[in-house]
C-alpha cells in the first residue's frame, strides 16, 4: 500500500506502462493482457496485472500533468519495487513531417514546468530515456513498419496555451511534438536508478490543426503499445 495505490506488496508487476487515461490502462489491460487482475482503484486511477506473452506487467494510469504523473511514478518505485516503466500517452505534433497517428519516441524532455528548477535550485536538468528502451522500442515500430520519430519532446504544464503559435519556438529548435508527463517521468527515473521511456501516438497537430477523436485516443492506438510492451519486456 502506499498513499495513492490501494494495491498489496507483490501485485504489480516490476515492468509497467502508464498511460495518463485511466480507462486506456483498462483498455490495455483487457486487450493485451493474459488474466489481468485490478490493482488499483484509489481516485479512480484504475491500475491492472496480469501477463503479456507469459511475461508479467502493470499498466497504471498517471492522471494528466506532472505532479499528478510524478505521484505515481515515485509510489510504484519506492512503494513496489517497479524498475522499468513506460509510458504510452497521446501527443500533439510541432512538425509537419510528424503525422497524427505517427509514433514519437521520446529521447529527451524539455519543460516549462519548475517542477526541475525548484528539485534542482534553478539551475537546468536534461531529463533522458533508457537508451536500451529507447533502441528496443524504435526497433520493434520500424519492424512492424510504423511510422515512428526518435527525438526531443516537450512536456508542458499548459493544454491551453494563450498564445497559440508559441509553440514555434520549441519546433524551430527541433522539438518534435507536446505532452505534459515524461519530463517528471525521466527525472524520477534518474533520481531512483530505474528504467523510464515515453512512447506517445500523435493525436493532434498543432501545425495542420487535425485531430483524432476522444475513442481514438482512449482505445485504438495498439500499434505504439505493442511497441512499449514489446520494448519494455525484450521480447523479439
Ligand atoms: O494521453 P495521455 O497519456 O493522457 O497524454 C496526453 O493527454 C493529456 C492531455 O489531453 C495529457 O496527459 C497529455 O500528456
Ligand atoms: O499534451 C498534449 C497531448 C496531446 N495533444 C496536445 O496538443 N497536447
Amino acid at each position: 500500500m502506499s498513499l495513492h495505490l490501494n494495491a498489496k506488496e507483490g501485485q504489480i508487476a516490476e515492468t509497467v506502462l502508464l498511460p495518463g487515461d485511466p480507462l486506456r490502462a483498462q483498455h490495455i489491460a483487457e486487450t493485451f493482457f493474459d488474466n489481468p487482475v485490478q490493482h488499483n482503484s484509489v481516485r479512480g486511477m484504475l491500475g491492472f496485472t496480469g501477463t503479456y506473452k507469459g511475461k508479467p506487467v502493470s499498466v497504471q494510469g498517471t492522471g494528466m500533468g506532472m505532479p499528478s504523473a510524478g505521484i505515481y511514478v515515485q509510489e510504484l518505485i519506492q512503494g513496489y519495487g517497479c524498475k522499468t516503466l513506460v509510458r504510452v500517452g497521446t501527443a500533439g505534433s510541432y512538425q509537419k513531417d510528424v503525422h497524427v497517428r505517427d509514433i514519437v519516441i521520446g529521447q529527451a524532455a524539455c519543460t516549462d514546468s519548475n517542477l526541475n528548477f525548484t528539485r534542482f535550485g534553478g539551475l537546468s536538468y536534461a531529463p533522458i530515456a533508457d537508451f536500451g528502451l529507447m533502441m528496443a522500442a524504435y526497433q520493434r515500430a520500424q519492424a512492424r513498419g510504423y511510422a515512428a520519430h526518435v527525438g526531443n519532446i516537450m512536456s508542458s504544464d499548459i493544454f491551453y496555451q494563450d498564445d497559440p503559435t508559441s509553440f514555434e519556438m520549441w519546433a524551430n529548435y527541433g522539438v518534435l511534438a507536446v505532452e505534459m508527463e515524461a519530463a517528471a517521468l525521466y527525472t524520477l527515473a534518474a533520481k531512483f536508478g530505474v528504467r523510464a521511456l515515453c512512447v506517445l501516438t500523435i493525436s493532434d497537430h498543432l501545425v495542420t490543426k487535425e485531430v483524432t477523436t476522444a475513442e481514438e485516443r482512449q482505445t485504438t492506438f495498439n500499434g505504439m503499445i505493442e511497441v512499449a510492451l514489446e520494448a519494455a519486456l525484450g521480447i523479439e
